[in-house]
């Protein structure tokens, strides 16, 4: 019986994932695909489901499917594998939360019946080059942010180091190709920015069998990274973004959303990654729409991030 292609991209929160994704499914599509798409999200609604157009799209809310969504996780995998039987789809790319463990992911496509419905094309983890000394430094992360870049690293087939725009070619990128290939010496690699590879990753048949790392804690990794939503965005205007993520500049990893900032009479998407805070102005706000934040941080509370 043929099996279903999947693509599976992990990679630490705000790495470049769903910029990569969006390029991966197009590319596809191009191609003559019928593309399946599941996104999986740490909050409670996914700030990004505007950029993706797919009719057979599915959404993992609130949780990881590595560990507390496993079981949505597998009823999603048996509904894909009803639409690839029926023709609907032939090909599904599957996009883990910022702090998925890849390697508890394989573990259920490994598992009967999935490993005789699925084939795991590429196991991608896209990391951020800019981040990645940071990331993986015991002066400046914790152990379980240590850990979860390491995990995504150890289990991928297909490394992007992506961002490398952000950092100095000549020195930095040496040193995160050596810190990347210290963890994973066989999985290809890629150097590029804005997840533009595309062309040699549907080009690489990789390896992917992978052991588990020794000793790996499992869902060890949901202790410490917090994601605080806020959902009542009335009264917090483009300043206010500022503020807090320059008073939280610390604790705070990553953070998204949609406001409306009322000095302007403008509704805002942000992205907060790497350190850096970008704004783009929403066009044409649909009326079902309204604003939302979450933010992704260690030991995040809602009172931290309100006060
Ligand atoms: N400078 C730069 N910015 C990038 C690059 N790739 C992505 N970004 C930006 O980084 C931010 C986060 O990108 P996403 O693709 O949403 O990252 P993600 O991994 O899906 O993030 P999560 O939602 O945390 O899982 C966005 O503002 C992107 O435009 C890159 O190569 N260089």
């Amino acid at each position: 019986m043929r099996k279903m292609p999947v693509y599976l991209i992990n990679g630490f929160l705000g790495s470049g994932k769903t910029t990569m994704m969006l390029k991966m499914i197009k590319k596809l599509q191009d191609n003559g695909s019928k593309v399946a798409v599941l996104l999986n999200e740490l909050g409670q609604t996914n700030l990004e489901r505007h950029m993706f157009k797919e009719d057979n799209f599915f959404e993992l809310l609130n949780g990881c499917i590595c560990c507390s969504l496993q079981d949505d996780l597998k009823k999603v995998m048996h509904d894909l594998s009803g639409l690839y039987k029926n023709g609907t789809v032939d090909v599904a790319v599957i996009e883990g939360t910022g702090v998925a463990n890849p390697g508890e992911i394989h573990e259920i496509l490994n598992q009967h019946p999935f490993s005789d419905l699925f084939s795991l094309k590429e196991s991608v983890c896209i990391t951020d080059a800019s981040m990645l000394q940071e990331y993986l430094s015991v002066f400046s992360s914790s152990k379980e942010v240590r850990n979860l870049q390491k995990q995504q690293i150890h289990h991928a087939s297909y490394i992007v180091l992506n961002k490398i725009d952000l950092i100095d070619q000549k020195t930095d990128l040496e040193k995160v190709r050596k810190l990347v290939r210290k963890i994973n010496a066989d999985a290809a690699l890629k150097e590029t920015s804005y997840g533009d590879c595309i062309e040699d990753l549907f080009q690489t048949h990789s390896s992917l069998a992978r052991t588990p790392i020794k000793n790996e804690e499992k869902y060890a990794h949901h202790r410490e990274i917090k994601a605080v939503k806020i959902q009542n965005t009335a009264n917090v205007g483009r300043n206010d973004i500022h503020r807090i993520l320059s008073d939280l500049n610390e604790d705070m990893i990553r953070a998204k959303g949609t406001i409306y900032d009322q000095s302007e009479a403008q509704w805002y998407h942000f992205q907060y990654a790497s350190g850096k805070l970008q704004w783009e102005k929403v066009k044409k706000m649909s009326s079902s729409r309204h604003g939302e934040i979450i933010f992704i941080g260690t030991n995040l509370s809602r009172e931290k991030v309100l006060l």
